[in-house]
């Protein structure tokens, strides 16, 4: 198996007394988009950071591959921070190539893609305009540019869709895609299920500083996204009773969720459906990963009967 370009191996971070991040492992490879997940708070900028060396943590290990020490080789790494923030009164384009003098990236090589790059986020012509005159959206785009201009090998973007119109989040999530086609290792946080679902490759959710999901997108879907039912119509709860194979109900008016086991062979389990049951609609249908999210978050039990939960 393809050695990951990053291993984090049980990561610990205290502020004071508190323990915000536990124990939280994960590699991220070659080529691969991983996303990081959790709820607000669960430690996903305090896990970055400590990656990046901006913060020491108390345990754990930080390799990349065959770099004699610990940590990151600054060189070779991109960073777009949660906290944004470009120097106000500065040219575009002389802030994209000033961060290309701090990876040491030949200035001529960084003008010529900056443009590249200015062209394709719809900021032609705007490398003499300065941040200040920038709109958020615009900023942001001239911090992304800035965090690749040295075609790095690892990638991180921290929140990198948080602020940008559905436009400029395609813009963003085709050059993402496009990276890691060309070989970077990505690892990205977002709070945004439905980019993740279309991203990631590989998932990492932690919750309170510790990882509770992780895997292929694949074996997070095979493993915890168990089938769900939606009825619409006017039935009661009791009526599903006896239905097989059936975790959990959730009912919300005239629509019903059936939570199933998994595994089951849905043509037969639909053959189960009692015959006075009201069907005005029905899908059948994965749980999605919003839903996975949202029942570790809440720390309901749809979680706990859906799908083992390594705590
Ligand atoms: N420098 C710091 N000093 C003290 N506490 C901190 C510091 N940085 C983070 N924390 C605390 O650590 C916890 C985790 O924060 P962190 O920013 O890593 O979470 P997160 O998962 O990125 O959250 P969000 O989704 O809200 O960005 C929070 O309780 C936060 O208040």
């Amino acid at each position: 198996m393809e050695q990951p370009l990053l291993s984090v191996e049980n990561l610990g971070k205290s502020f004071k007394d508190k323990q915000v991040v536990k124990d939280v492992s994960f590699g991220v490879k070659r080529g691969k988009i991983t996303a990081i997940l959790g709820p607000n708070g669960a430690g996903k900028s305090t896990t970055i950071r400590s990656v990046m060396g901006i913060m020491r943590p108390d345990k754990g290990m930080v390799q990349y591959q065959n770099y004699p020490k610990q940590g990151v080789p600054h060189q070779v790494v991109g960073y777009l921070p949660e906290e944004r923030g470009l120097y106000k009164n500065v040219k575009i384009m002389d802030i994209i190539l000033y961060f290309a003098d701090l990876k040491d990236y030949p200035t001529k090589k960084a003008r010529s893609r900056a443009l590249e790059y200015l062209k394709k986020f719809g900021l032609e012509g705007k490398d003499k305009v300065k941040v200040e005159e920038l709109s958020k959206g615009m900023a942001q785009k001239t911090q992304f540019i800035a965090s690749i201009i040295h075609e790095p090998e690892l990638l991180i973007l921290d929140e990198p869709f948080s602020g940008l119109d559905p436009v400029s989040q395609d813009v963003f999530k085709q050059e993402i895609r496009e990276l890691a086609k060309n070989g970077t290792a990505i690892l990205l946080s977002s709070h945004q299920m439905n980019l993740i679902e279309e991203l990631a490759d590989d998932l990492l959710l932690i919750h309170n500083g510790k990882t509770v999901i992780q895997g292929s997108m694949e074996e997070v879907k095979e493993q915890y996204s168990n089938y769900k039912c939606v009825i619409i119509g006017d039935n009661a709860a009791s009526i599903f009773t006896n239905v097989p194979s059936v975790q959990n109900v959730k009912q919300d008016g005239k629509k019903t969720v059936l939570y199933l086991e998994r595994g089951i062979h849905i043509p037969t389990w639909l053959s189960h459906m009692p015959k006075e049951v009201i069907i005005q609609e029905m899908t059948i249908d994965r749980i999605s990963l919003h839903e996975i999210f949202v029942g570790i978050a809440t720390e309901q039990n749809l979680m706990q009967t859906v799908g083992e939960v390594h705590a």
